[in-house]
């Protein structure tokens, strides 16, 4: 059965139309590459297929069930949304990765710290980085904490918006590998947002066109 599907999406933002008669499916093991213009709307496209903004027209479905159906937290928690800028709660990156098992949505998950330390380290990190300030990381590095985080969870669908843009050559590599191999661990598979051509050629099963190419 396919993960996710979309059908017949659209999105207007102040009176202008922004995409129509956007569909797709997303089998597991995909990694569906989310391409267009700045400004076409890929960003709020994403917030749509996870439910953070409503649906204007059109739907969602997870796992064969309408999106409206599910309930929302729990939604979230399969289908999970990364924005651009990581939000990061915590004075410590521990702190970080381990806050979202406190909310009641994750009570079925314990926080796995050698989990975290070992997804860090094939991301390129130092040993010490579950004990660096969280308010210190750079861009890139609070990217990859939340990535990290967001793979502790065992989402089902990753929803990445621009994941590897603040990272350099080295660290995106090791990003796309690691989705590579996530992707074909178990039911799951990635939507992202990229900029990158190359990357396009790297990572993508599939390529979704938003707006003129
Ligand atoms: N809440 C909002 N209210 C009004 N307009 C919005 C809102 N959010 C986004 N927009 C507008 O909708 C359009 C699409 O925005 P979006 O962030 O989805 O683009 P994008 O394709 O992700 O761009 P980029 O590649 O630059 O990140 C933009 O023109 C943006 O200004």
């Amino acid at each position: 059965m396919a993960l996710l599907e979309a059908r017949h999406l659209h999105r207007h933002v102040a009176g202008r139309l922004l995409w129509q008669r956007v569909g797709f499916t997303l089998e597991p093991g995909q990694c569906l590459l989310l391409v267009g213009p700045s400004g076409s709307g890929k960003s709020l496209l994403l917030r749509a297929l996870a439910g953070l903004d409503p649906l204007e027209g059109g739907e969602v479905t997870f796992r064969g069930q309408a999106q409206q159906s599910w309930c929302m937290p729990a939604y979230r928690a399969q289908v999970m949304y990364l924005p651009q800028r990581a939000v990061l709660v915590g004075e410590t990156v521990a702190d970080a990765l381990r806050h979202p098992f406190s909310l009641s949505v994750h009570s079925g998950l314990t926080f796995p710290k050698q989990d975290a330390r070992n997804l860090l380290r094939d991301l390129g990190r130092r040993d010490d980085v579950l004990e660096q300030t969280t308010a210190n990381l750079s861009g890139g590095e609070a990217q990859l904490v939340a990535l990290t985080r967001a793979l502790l969870l065992c989402p089902s669908v990753l929803l990445l918006d621009e994941a590897t843009s603040a990272l350099d050559v080295d660290a995106t590599h090791q990003v796309e590998a690691l989705l590579r191999d996530w992707v074909q661990e178990g039911e799951r598979a990635v939507i992202m947002v990229s900029h990158d051509p190359e990357q396009r050629e790297r990572l993508a099963t599939a390529v979704l066109a938003l707006g003129a190419q």
